[in-house]
């Protein structure tokens, strides 16, 4: 194994029940960089993202992470996900929320990280009381905040607006000044121009650029 290798998918096909959603996908990511998964709604994204993340194990073909299959990933701090929905305790605030990962290793989560999203001024409000941009960029933060060897992230700025998209892929861009690999399904073309590796998928398939 290699530094190009922290993700690695060979000859991966995967089926939802007898559909074919991704056909012969074989890929390799380095560290330090943001990769962009492209395509449009319905070419497979979200299932390649969370074959990386190792949520499900690939139909056939193998995904690994630092050389392991992906499916035997269980810690944050190596593979974090951010899903299309942002899933936050309703009941903790928005600095708990995005804190928790580090609070439960006793870690001290990073300065300016919630500044960084523009959620300081959020951060001790319940996260059921904030709007679907401000529950997604404090999932973003909680995705960030062990600075991951690999964050997956599902269309993270979906519910943003331009001033907020900023914010996201500055947050982005500095994570992966940290060394994470950042890959992002999106068809935002605003994240796909700053992409270090562009994957666009049609139809399952992974097209050569
Ligand atoms: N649980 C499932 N059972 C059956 N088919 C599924 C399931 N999940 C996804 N699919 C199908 O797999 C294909 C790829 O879905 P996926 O969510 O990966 O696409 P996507 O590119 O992320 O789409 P979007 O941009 O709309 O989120 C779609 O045709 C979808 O209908």
């Amino acid at each position: 194994m290699t530094t190009a290798d922290l993700v690695r998918l060979e000859s991966v096909t995967h089926t939802h029940g007898s559909t074919p959603v991704l056909t012969d996908i074989s890929l390799s990511l380095p560290p330090a960089r943001l990769a962009v998964l492209a395509g449009r709604s319905g070419s497979g994204k979200s299932t390649l993202l969370h074959l990386m993340a190792g949520v499900m194990p690939p139909t056939s073909g193998t995904v690994t992470v630092d050389g392991r299959p992906a499916v035997s990933h269980h810690e944050w701090d190596r593979v974090a996900l951010l899903p299309q929905r942002p899933a936050l305790a309703p009941e903790l605030t928005v600095a708990e929320n995005a804190h928790l990962p580090a609070r439960l290793r006793g870690r001290t989560p990073p300065p300016g990280l919630l500044t960084r999203l523009g959620l300081d001024p959020l951060a001790g409000r319940p996260a059921h009381d904030t709007s679907l941009g401000e529950q997604q960029r404090t999932a973003i933060a909680r995705a960030l905040v062990l600075t991951p060897a690999v964050a997956l992230l599902d269309e993270p700025t979906a519910h943003q607006d331009d001033e907020h998209v900023a914010l996201v892929l500055g947050a982005l861009t500095a994570a992966v000044a940290e060394g994470t690999l950042v890959v992002v399904a999106t068809h935002d073309q605003r994240i796909i121009d700053l992409a270090d590796e562009l994957l666009p998928l049609h139809s399952g398939r992974l097209e050569v650029v």
